[in-house]
């Protein structure tokens, strides 16, 4: 048998400097794996499972698309804290780089429980980890998971269905607003139980000039058939 794989070991193992390239030049970046199937089929089957939620959201009610979502109540699954922390350890020093690029605050604490009672004080109480349904027909449109004034700037985005197999379409996008120029769209193609990590709000461009900001917004394609499971891991909680 094989020993239990920790976040940890595993996030050590990503490949970090290919992942902050993309990040630094597109705003975003696929993980590899990170959820075994076994783990993706177990959060998956969570979403009928009573209990391990605190709201559900029907995203035609609000105009947010088509499809459904649900936010993990406290506590999380060991899983998703397990991950969310140590992903949060990882991405904090790209946080600050990020800020004191753009001229603001870089202080994002060394670890996610510090960060967290930040945004516990600032009566930013709830937490934002989600996990997503959709079904033939459904699309997540354009947008930002922000919360509260305080955002952490980096977030994933899990693939836990098999793409091809269990869903057509689907297909993550991420927008660019660049400022007094067009938007740039990317397509991220995801395996099962891989991430994205990409910007949530804003991130710096280094130009001839300078450096300026570019907004993010991230979606979700028409699903063409089948169903598809993502899990959202973002870092700050929501008022
Ligand atoms: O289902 C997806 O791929 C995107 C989900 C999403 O909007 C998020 O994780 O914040
Ligand atoms: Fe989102």
């Amino acid at each position: 048998m094989q020993p239990p794989v920790t976040p940890a070991r595993t996030i050590d193992a990503l490949d970090w400097p290919r992942i902050e390239t993309d990040l630094a030049t597109r705003g975003c970046a696929t993980t590899g794996q990170l959820f075994t199937p076994k783990e993706c089929a177990q959060l998956a089957a969570m979403y009928d499972e009573g209990g391990h939620f605190r709201s559900r959201v029907v995203m035609q009610r609000h105009g947010f698309g088509q499809g459904e979502y649900q936010y993990f109540a406290n506590p999380l699954p060991s899983l998703i804290t397990a991950w969310r922390s140590a992903l949060y350890e990882r991405l904090a020093p790209l946080a600050n780089a990020w800020a004191s690029a753009m001229g603001q605050p870089a202080d994002y604490p060394p670890d996610h429980a510090a960060y967290l009672a930040r945004c516990h004080a600032a009566d930013q109480l709830r937490p934002t980890p989600l996990l997503l349904r959709y079904d033939e027909g459904d699309y997540n449109c354009l947008h930002q998971d922000l919360y509260g004034d305080l955002q952490f700037p980096l977030q994933l985005t899990v693939l836990l269905s098999q793409p091809g197999e269990d869903f057509t379409g689907g297909e993550f996008v991420l927008t660019e607003q660049r400022p007094r120029m067009q938007s740039r769209a990317e397509v991220v193609s995801l395996a099962q139980g891989e991430a994205v990590i990409f910007a949530v709000n804003q991130r710096p461009v280094a130009g001839t000039r300078g450096t300026y900001r570019v907004t993010m917004r991230h979606g979700v394609s028409r699903l063409r058939s089948g169903r598809r499971h993502t899990v959202g891991l973002i870092f700050h909680d929501a008022r």
